[in-house]
């Protein structure tokens, strides 16, 4: 690897790592003033008395350089804590009753938080955020890994390992959607900016209804567009590894793929969802009543089965949405009776 980066211009190790611009300014050079040359040939620009003049030698700054490459690249790997299971142990229902279950969330598996409206699936996606330690209205407690988590997991921004998708998606700053990737790509330190950036545009486009471009400032995207985004952002790039998504069904985006796209990134997804197809998409389920978890449900094989029928309900009543608004006339033929 060193021979191949030394043979690389400034340009190209700096589209790669931004962050190796901190190395470089330590030392008084600016990158955009030497970026057509390759790393080895800065022994001659600026040259041995340059690097003698700070105190150092050519051979000592490429030394650093490779020890700052190695020393960012083990700080990429910890942020984030990367987790395997939570457990959320029984708390109490509205009126005051113990729940009856303990649940396990693991790695790769999806659970779905069903139950009416009101009854309190938001209250345990918010327990769950919270890492609640009996000090929230349902006296549950979260662990993390077994155990309970430590103030730093409960508190602090940096690093958070769960990230929640709420129902609504606001956009403060008025950044376009590339710079609004680029930005949140720089931040988690990673290689191959362009090619991530890409890479998360391309899959919210496939997951929103309607395309949206790289250039629309993201305060203009509707609903389903900035939720498609921040699902494909979440997937591909945040570090979090528990992904809490409230209602994904009326968001404008393809729930199912939203869904695999997720899933296939090894986190740990919960869903409150009234959507059979994701509710059977899902590895089990939660059953909310009265503010307490009154059921735990594992998806049958059965119920399995019948994924693939209600899916084609499903893409049936989506097109015919669709053709409603779009003021078409509405395809009844192949609906079944
Ligand atoms: N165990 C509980 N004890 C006390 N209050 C609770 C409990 N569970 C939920 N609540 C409260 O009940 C209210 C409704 O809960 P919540 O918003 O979570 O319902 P929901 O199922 O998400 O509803 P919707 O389907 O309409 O989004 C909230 O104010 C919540 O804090």
């Amino acid at each position: 690897m060193r021979t191949t980066l030394l043979n690389m211009t400034i340009d190209k190790l700096v589209e790669m790592m931004p962050w190796i611009k901190d190395y470089f300014s330590s030392f008084g050079i600016e990158p955009a003033e030497i970026g057509n040359l390759k790393l080895e040939e800065l022994g001659s620009t600026p040259g041995e008395d340059y690097f003698t003049e700070k105190g150092t030698s050519f051979h000592d700054f490429i030394d650093g350089f490779f020890m700052f490459i190695e020393q960012i690249k083990a700080l990429q790997q910890d942020s984030g804590f990367s987790i395997n299971s939570l457990t959320i142990l029984p708390g109490r229902n509205k009126n005051g009753e113990k729940e009856a279950f303990l649940v396990e969330l693991k790695k790769g598996k999806v659970t779905a938080i069903v139950g009416p409206t009101g009854s309190g699936k938001s209250r345990l996606l918010g327990d769950i955020e919270s890492l609640a330690q009996e000090d929230t209205p349902t006296g549950r407690r979260i662990l993390v890994e077994g155990r309970s988590p430590s103030d730093e997991e409960r508190f602090s921004t940096e690093g958070r390992f769960i990230a929640q998708l709420s129902q609504n998606m606001n956009f403060v700053m008025d950044l376009s959607v590339e710079d609004f990737l680029t930005l949140h790509a720089e931040s988690r330190m990673v290689d191959e900016i362009n090619h991530i950036v890409q890479k998360i545009y391309d899959t919210a486009n496939v997951l929103a209804g309607e395309p949206f471009s790289r250039e629309t400032p993201v305060t203009q995207l509707s609903g389903g567009q900035s939720r498609a985004l921040m699902i494909a952002d979440t997937a591909l790039l945040s570090p979090a590894s528990v992904v809490l998504i409230d209602e994904i069904e009326n968001a404008g985006v393809d729930k199912v793929k939203s869904l695999e796209l997720l899933v296939s990134n090894n986190k740990i997804v919960l869903i409150s969802t009234h959507d059979p197809l994701l509710a059977l998409s899902a590895d089990q389920r939660i059953v909310i009543k009265n503010g307490g978890i009154s059921k735990l449900l594992k998806t049958t094989d059965d119920e399995k089965k019948h994924l693939a029928g209600l899916e084609k309900i499903d893409r049936k009543i989506t097109l015919m949405r669709d053709q409603l608004r779009t003021g078409e006339e509405i395809d009844l033929s192949d609906l079944l009776m």
